[in-house]
This record gives C-alpha cells, sequence and structure tokens, in this order.
C-alpha cells in the first residue's frame, strides 16, 4: 500500500465569490479506500470534478495515477459514479452496459462478467424501468466499473437508499477493493465512513481540516474516560491508573467496564464546531 494514486498540492477552486476549496493537499495510496467527509457545500463534489478533469482548477498541481486530469489514458483507468449517474429505463440491463462497452471500446464479453460482479446477471434482459432501485443502483455500480478501473470516485454512492441497499452498495465496493480497486469516497454517513475507509479526510468550508484512520482519529479526539457499572451505580472517571485500582477495589460487584471513545461522527462535530 505504498504507491500513491492520487497526489494532490495546495489545490484551490473559487467560484464567483464563493471559495470551494483552498491550499487542499490530499495523498491516496493504492488499494485505500479513502473517505473525503464533509457538511454540505464543503466542497467534496468540486475535489472529485476536479481530480477527474470535469472542472479546471484555479492553482495547485493533481496527478491521478500518475497523470494529469484531463488525460484520455487517465480516464480510460478510473471509474467515476455520481448521483447523475443516469440509466436508459426503456432499454435493458445488458443493452444499457452494451454502450459504454462501445464508449469504451471494450469488448462485450465484460458485460455478462460485470452482471455476475453486482448480481444481475439472471435480469440481464429486462428492461430497467422494471428493477428495484437497489437493482438500479447495482447496474449503475456495473456501469462504473465496466471498464476494470483500478481508481473508483465514488460520490455519496449510498445517499438516498434503504438500509438494506446501502449495505448491498457498500459490500461491492468492499468486494472491489479486497480485488485491489482504489476507493475514493465521498459520504455525509460517519458509520458508513468508519465500516468502509483506510483513512478520512475532514472538509469544512474548503479545507481538509484532519485527516487519518479512523481508529487513530477517535483515539486523537477522544476525552479519556472510564464507564464503570455496578449493581448500584453507573458512573464515568478518568482514564487513570490510580483511580481506576481505587475504585475497583471499592465496589462490590462490576457490571461492566469500558473506555469511552467518541464515534467518527463525534470527532467530526467537534471538529467543525471548533472551526465555525
Ligand atoms: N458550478 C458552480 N457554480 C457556483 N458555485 C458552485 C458550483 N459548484 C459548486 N459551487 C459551490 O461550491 C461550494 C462547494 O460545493 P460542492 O458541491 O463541492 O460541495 P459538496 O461538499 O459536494 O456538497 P454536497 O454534500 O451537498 O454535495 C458550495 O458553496 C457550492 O454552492
Amino acid at each position: 500500500m505504498n504507491e500513491n494514486v492520487i497526489e494532490v498540492k495546495k489545490l484551490s477552486k473559487q467560484f464567483a465569490t464563493t471559495i470551494a476549496l483552498e491550499n487542499c493537499d490530499l495523498m491516496i495510496k493504492k488499494g485505500e479506500i479513502f473517505g473525503f467527509l464533509g457538511p454540505s457545500g464543503a466542497g467534496k463534489t468540486t475535489t472529485i470534478k476536479l481530480l477527474t478533469g470535469q472542472l479546471k482548477n484555479d492553482s495547485g498541481d493533481i496527478l491521478v495515477l500518475g497523470e494529469n486530469p484531463f488525460s484520455s489514458k487517465m480516464k480510460q483507468k478510473i471509474g467515476i459514479m455520481s448521483d447523475n449517474s443516469g440509466l436508459y429505463e426503456k432499454m435493458s440491463v445488458y443493452d444499457n452496459l452494451l454502450l459504454f462497452t462501445k464508449i469504451y471500446d471494450i469488448d462485450k464479453s465484460c458485460i455478462e462478467k460485470v452482471l455476475a460482479e453486482v448480481d444481475l446477471l439472471d435480469v440481464k434482459n429486462q428492461q430497467v424501468s422494471q428493477l428495484s432501485k437497489g437493482m438500479k443502483q447495482r447496474l449503475i455500480f456495473a456501469r462504473t466499473i465496466i471498464h476494470s478501473p483500478s481508481l473508483l470516485f465514488l460520490d455519496e454512492p449510498t445517499a438516498n437508499l434503504d438500509p438494506s441497499t446501502a449495505q448491498e452498495v457498500r459490500e461491492i465496493i468492499k468486494k472491489l477493493n479486497a480485488k485491489g480497486t482504489t476507493v475514493f469516497l465521498t459520504t455525509h454517513n460517519m458509520e458508513e465512513a468508519d465500516e468502509m475507509c483506510h483513512r478520512v479526510a475532514f472538509l469544512n468550508h474548503g479545507h481538509i481540516i484532519e485527516s487519518g484512520e479512523p481508529e487513530a482519529l477517535k483515539l486523537k479526539y477522544s476525552k479519556q474516560l472510564i464507564r464503570i457499572k455496578t449493581d448500584k451505580k453507573d458512573y464515568t472517571i478518568p482514564l487513570d491508573k490510580p483511580l481506576l485500582k481505587q475504585e475497583l477495589e471499592q465496589m462490590n460487584e462490576l457490571l461492566m467496564i469500558h473506555s469511552i471513545e467518541p464515534s467518527l461522527k463525534e470527532v467530526f462535530l467537534t471538529l467543525t464546531k471548533e472551526e465555525s
């Protein structure tokens, strides 16, 4: 996991008077699921657009898979899934993908392979309009990965999905990642980020305010408290060895003891509150 697939230095982008991104540095390693987290309007989609050559940056350097984001060579090697991933409702599942094999100029034998990967082979001849929401989302996924990209940009892939469909999508992402695909993922969902991401960065008002492994961040922002539950009371004490020893010696029946760690969501809320 040493090779950087994305290297961004001092990236900035402004729309009229709105600063969407300012001086952002990012390094994403091969094989990672990297979570780019932030509230609405933080600049997440703008970043994906800049990294994938859909927008031009004002300043800063971007290298994606060793290429600049406008290189056609790079575009063959990436997959992008965003909320405007419309499907052709009146066409069959198979024909939707056939179109994309033509766009990418790849053999149509890929279609059955990718449909098997997202578990849609049985419905390949069905019209898209007859599919459930979860199946449509899996088809969008199939379309995103049909050319076997080594790097995926997923812009809120589980937004507006019911919990079981969202979980299906997360499982597909994990499966692809286990096979070596690097994933750059944006989400509002902190539990999702905690479950899926090897590393995350928090973006707020166009600035990266913190980054690291979810576990390390939770430890860093932990309030170092221990919760103790006995047959008589339920209370917290500071994480302090002599104090803990003293408490344990005094009590009759211990029911539960555990350290209180903040969730990724609490870390994020603390950080964004500090910033604003
Ligand atoms: N084409 C545009 N023209 C003008 N302003 C824009 C444009 N695109 C984005 N912005 C502004 O840039 C800022 C960042 O927007 P962006 O869409 O990147 O945020 P986001 O983090 O992806 O938000 P969300 O989670 O709601 O999708 C916002 O203030 C937005 O209004």
